[in-house]
């Protein structure tokens, strides 16, 4: 509209000599005209120049006494012919203009103070400020005696107006062609196409950062833990084989066969190839003793150890099965201490909801050493939490078949108010260590968490669910771009 109405005029006119009086006479906001003016003028269709011009504006308070009338008028109003007393006058009157209404009709000699009243002094008087105020407004001449008073009781203040000249310019024509940013559907379909003007191609602008990938918040804590392991000197163990068998995953692990955890309702049991064919016999007949009728100062289960359930394969339940292989494996060489991680995925067959998934990744840190205690436990657990910014810890005494003793890990979370459990862990037992052939004074120390759990906490999330396929929210793994943590 304001386009139209510059360029109509151009058509018939030399010239728009005030753009703000142009304004006013099409009833356009002046601010319209000046945006409109800067892009004609960019193109060329018009020249601009700028003027600046200086005008008294009132003031808020300038404002307030042009329809209210001036604080002394009002004060002098107030006052009845027979007088009135300070403290009724006060009021009678508006307090935001009483003090400066008073004094001022005071020195106007208008009023005078009684020994009890106050009373008019004139009959009739006229409010020349609100007058003045007016003329003002309506940006009539005022003379500059009246100008310096009202700018002094801070009722008006120059303002400088900004506006432009305009005239044809040398690209001008009465309407302007839209430049198409994009060839559309539309344009092809009507035949708009064949004179259509294109906006040209801006090569300088800044085109949007590309985006490049981001670590899912499991990878992002799963590189965080790889990190700590390796800092405090841990060697990560070969996590590839998903599928194991029971042996590895429970016998080796003195996890006797009746126990619950190897029922098809908690284990995922594999059926095709079914049972494993290899096994270190020598060293299964040894785990079949321990089972059955203990040694290494142990009673044993007494029960009859199957070979078949060894045989069977699963997708194995915890990581500690690749700590069970490991330690064996460490057996069969002459000894030396190790450290040892593993962070991986794990399977079992539960009900899902909000806190368990069947399957999920576990963090599993053992130390193998001779003469280790309970208390090289702790202390390593302090280190290993504190590095994850879990400094407060409890242990609780739990069981496992593999350890004894065995303890639950909690650790107290700042946001919850609440101990949360956080891992497990213990020395893995005799019957478990020398049937491998580990000499008998070598202790493992060893601990697992999920490492889900501690995600969930630090990402805040409630829900596992949310953090496994298409239910990850793209806004958590934008925190991650992989250019700045560098990929593992
Ligand atoms: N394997 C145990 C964790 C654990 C590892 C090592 C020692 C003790 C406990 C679990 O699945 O919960």
């Amino acid at each position: 509209m304001a386009e139209d109405a510059i360029l109509g005029f151009l058509e018939k006119n030399e010239e728009i000599p005030d753009s703000g009086k142009f304004a006013d006479e099409f009833g356009i906001d002046h601010d319209e005209i000046v945006n409109i003016t800067k892009s004609l003028h960019a193109y060329e269709l018009v020249l601009a120049q700028d003027i600046k011009k200086e005008r008294w504006v009132l003031t808020d308070e300038g404002r307030l006494y042009a329809t209210a009338g001036s604080p002394e008028v009002q004060v002098y109003s107030a006052i009845p012919p027979e007088g009135i007393s300070p403290d009724e006058l006060q009021k009678k009157v508006d307090p935001s203009v009483f003090k400066i209404g008073f004094s001022q009709a005071m020195k106007n000699k208008w009023v005078e103070r009684g020994k009890q009243l106050v009373s008019r002094k004139v009959e009739h008087v006229d409010d020349v400020v609100k007058g003045l105020l007016s003329d003002i407004q309506a940006e009539k001449m005022v003379e500059q005696g009246e100008i310096d008073a009202l700018k002094r009781r801070k009722l008006i203040i120059l303002q400088t107006w900004k506006g432009y000249s305009i005239r044809k310019g040398p690209s001008y024509a009465p309407k302007r062609k839209k430049a198409a940013t994009d060839l559309t559907r539309e344009h092809l379909q009507s035949g708009a196409w064949k004179d259509l003007e294109l906006k040209e191609y801006n090569f300088n602008a800044k085109g949007l950062p590309p985006e490049g990938g981001h670590l899912h918040p499991l990878l992002k804590v799963r590189k965080q833990l790889k990190d700590i392991f390796l800092q405090m000197g841990f060697e990560e163990m070969p996590t590839n084989n998903f599928a194991e068998s029971s042996f590895w995953n429970f016998d080796a692990l003195f996890q006797p066969q009746q126990h619950p955890a190897r029922d098809s309702h908690d284990t995922f049991f594999l059926k095709d190839p079914s049972t494993t064919k290899c096994l270190p016999e020598d060293y299964v007949e040894r785990v079949k003793c321990v089972h059955e009728s203990g040694g290494y100062e142990s009673r044993g289960y007494g029960y009859d150890w199957k070979r078949e359930e060894a045989n069977k394969n699963l997708l194995r339940t915890h990581t500690t099965a690749v700590s069970s292989r490991m330690l064996y494996a460490l057996a069969q060489k002459p000894f030396a201490p190790k450290k040892y991680f593993s962070i991986d995925r794990v399977f079992r067959n539960e009900a899902v909801d909000r806190t368990h998934l069947a399957e999920f990744h576990q963090i599993e840190g053992l130390i193998c050493d001779r003469g280790l205690t309970l208390g090289d436990l702790i202390g390593v657990l302090h280190d290993f939490f504190s590095r994850l910014g879990m400094t407060k810890l409890r242990f609780k005494p739990a069981y496992n078949p593999y350890t004894e003793p065995s303890m639950e890990i909690f650790s107290y979370h700042e946001g919850f108010k609440k101990w949360v459990e956080i891992g497990n862990s213990g020395m893995f037992r005799p019957e478990m260590l020398l049937p491998m052939g580990l000499p008998d004074d070598v202790r493992v120390v060893a601990w697992g968490l999920s490492l889900e759990r501690p995600t969930m906490i630090l990402y805040g999330i409630d829900n596992i669910r949310d953090l496994f396929g298409h239910k990850v929210d793209l806004g958590l793994m934008k925190k991650n771009p992989i250019c700045r943590i560098g990929l593992e």
